[in-house]
């Protein structure tokens, strides 16, 4: 398989507990691929273990044509993969700037680095009103949009979101998934998307991959899978 994220074969779990079984998938550079599927399906331990934070038992996960099992969890953002974990990861002590700034701490460039924060002010525009609010006063809205600017702070090549709609209105989920396909139409960034939301992750999203008790069922364009009744009922229960 090419692609700029290439998982062959991948096992992986906790301890003794084995979650994902063989799941192969490929990302394709400047492409989002939403994996869907029940709760417990293995989603977020899929992204656990791109990530790192799980050792697959077997298989392995290339980057860019490189093998991605040495590399520890905090080196995978200098190799430009960086991950929204659900949950929102913003620092709710820090103001909207200290935690865009702390996304863009690794990097030397200073000038980049500013450049950069502009950008994700032009961006999300209801950050930059707040540029000085606490995390904790901000909307869930605000807050999703600080935790993707934050991880776009890095400049990844990938991004790996886990829930983004995750208590956010339709609205606002709408308007948060229509900036990831416009960040990838108009920059190359990559996405693998993690969604509860299943229509509006296989509406915004190039491929699709429907997880079922860890293993791969279907891997297509989003827009067949949305379109499969049979599969819709079996795995996604719509
Ligand atoms: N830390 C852990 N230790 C042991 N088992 C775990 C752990 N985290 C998750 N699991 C188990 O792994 C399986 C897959 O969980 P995972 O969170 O990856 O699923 P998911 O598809 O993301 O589900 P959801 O949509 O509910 O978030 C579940 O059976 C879960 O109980």
């Amino acid at each position: 398989m090419s692609g700029l994220l290439v998982l062959d074969s991948v096992s992986a779990g906790y301890g003794q507990v084995p979650v994902l079984h063989g799941v192969s998938l490929s990302v394709e550079a400047g492409s989002i691929t939403a994996v869907v599927g029940a709760n417990g399906a293995g989603k977020t331990t899929l992204l656990r273990t791109v990530i790192g934070q799980l050792r697959p038992a077997s298989g392995n996960i290339r980057f860019d044509g490189t093998d991605l099992a040495a590399t520890k969890v905090e080196d995978m953002v200098r190799r430009g993969i960086a991950l929204v974990p659900e949950g929102r990861g913003v620092i709710t002590e820090l103001t909207v700037e200290e935690n865009l700034r702390l996304g863009g701490l690794w990097r030397r460039d200073r000038a980049a680095a500013a450049a950069l924060l502009a950008r994700m002010y032009e961006l999300f525009e209801p950050l930059d009103r707040r540029r000085k609010a606490p995390g904790h006063q901000l909307s869930g809205g605000e807050r999703q949009m600080l935790a993707l600017g934050r991880a776009l702070m890095a400049g990844p090549r990938l991004l790996l979101l886990d829930e983004p709609s995750l208590g956010l209105a339709p609205r606002i989920t709408a308007q948060i998934l229509g900036l990831l396909r416009s960040l990838c139409d108009d920059t190359g960034l990559t996405v693998l998307l993690i969604e509860q939301n299943v229509r509006s992750a296989l509406a915004v999203a190039d491929d699709g991959v429907v997880l079922n008790l860890g293993s791969v069922v279907a891997a297509r364009p989003a827009a067949d899978l949305a379109a499969d009744t049979d599969l819709r009922h079996t795995y996604l229960g719509f």
